[in-house]
């Protein structure tokens, strides 16, 4: 279990961490997202040890982060924002380095060096410097590297930033398969991740917490949530609104700027338009291309949420100098 309550963190004056408060149980892999600048960093950075909070406090699995922090780190796998490493060692001399840090000896340290050198497939750059790989391999080195003592907390920094569609849905499934006894924390930009990999996902903005939930409440709360798209062929546009706007419980209709003949009709609260919806296309004899329900969109909640509630301090901020983070 990791434990943090009220982290705060101030640079030079600035809360870049405003008293963030939440708990992470096994098995959660928990999303971390926000604009730029909103402290995720700031917080992870806190939560492995790797700076001192200011005030509050973080325990991972029973150990306080600031009062024992060798048993509390040799808990937690990180990966740090940019994936940093010696750049003139190769993938080999570096993840040798690491295990000899982590205390890992003998036949245990070369079999689980081989065994992430196989898992992130690192064999064809293993003997080259770090410095002279591309974006991708570097942040796999970096991956590698946090998961080496097979810890049991992990702590990813935008683990998929710079991968290749095919590498993400590899680091994707090996974020799953390594939650299913872990604890695993990520932080991203990606809001799609956060439905594929996370269990839970915390927004936060100017250091704080603006919503704790799970992806699907997450997308709950958008305006999309039950909205219905529906993609028509040779219906006119007026007429296809006209009716659209006129089924109960629509409380507002889309027309998509990029793709001719689709409209999202938008519910009224807990509308759902659904049959409705259909019942009007077999009415008015429509040709129709697809219909279908949505779930919601992060993107429009993630929107909502960081933008709505910057100008709206929660509660009284210590140093805060008003800067927009
Ligand atoms: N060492 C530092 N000294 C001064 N200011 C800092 C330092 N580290 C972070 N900050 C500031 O604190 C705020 C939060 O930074 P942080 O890196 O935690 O944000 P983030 O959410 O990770 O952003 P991004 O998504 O851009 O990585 C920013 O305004 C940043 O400039």
């Amino acid at each position: 279990m990791i434990r943090i309550d009220n982290l705060k963190k101030a640079f030079n004056g600035f809360q870049a961490v405003d008293g963030i408060t939440f708990n992470v149980s096994p098995g959660e892999v928990l999303g971390f997202l926000g604009p730029n600048g909103a402290g995720k960093s700031t917080t992870m950075k806190m939560l492995t040890g790797f700076i001192t909070p200011d005030s509050g406090s973080v325990s991972l699995c029973g150990f306080d982060v600031s009062n024992d922090p060798v048993a509390a780190k040799s808990l937690v796998g990180y990966l740090p924002e940019g994936a940093p490493a010696y750049g003139d060692m190769t993938p080999l001399n570096f993840l040798s380095f690491i295990a000899d840090i982590r205390g890992l000896l003998g036949k245990h340290k070369t079999s689980r060096i081989d065994e992430v050198i196989h898992l992130l497939e690192l064999q064809s750059v293993c003997n080259r410097p770090i410095d002279t790989l591309s974006k991708g391999f570097k942040r796999r080195v970096g991956i590698a590297q946090a998961i080496l003592h097979d810890p049991q907390i992990l702590i990813l920094d935008e683990p998929t930033d710079g991968l290749d569609p095919n590498q993400k849905y590899q680091v994707r499934e090996l974020i799953r398969g390594l939650a299913k006894e872990k604890i695993v924390i990520i932080s991203t930009h990606i809001l799609e991740e956060v439905t594929v990999v996370c269990t839970r996902a915390i927004v936060i903005a100017r250091g704080r917490v603006l919503a704790d939930a799970t992806p699907s409440e997450l997308e709950a709360r958008s305006r999309y949530h039950r909205a219905v798209c529906i993609d028509l062929v040779d219906v006119p546009e007026e007429d296809a609104v006209t009716a659209l706007e006129s089924v109960a419980g629509a409380a507002r209709v889309e027309v998509s700027s990029d793709h001719t003949g689709l409209y999202t009709v938008l519910p009224e609260p807990n509308g759902n338009l659904l049959n409705a919806v259909h019942d009007l296309a077999i009415r008015k004899g429509w040709n129709v291309q697809e219909l279908f329900m949505e779930r919601g969109r992060l993107d429009d909640v993630f929107r909502q949420l960081t933008t709505s509630n910057l100008g709206e301090p929660e509660k009284e901020s210590e140093t805060s100098n008003g800067e927009a983070a």
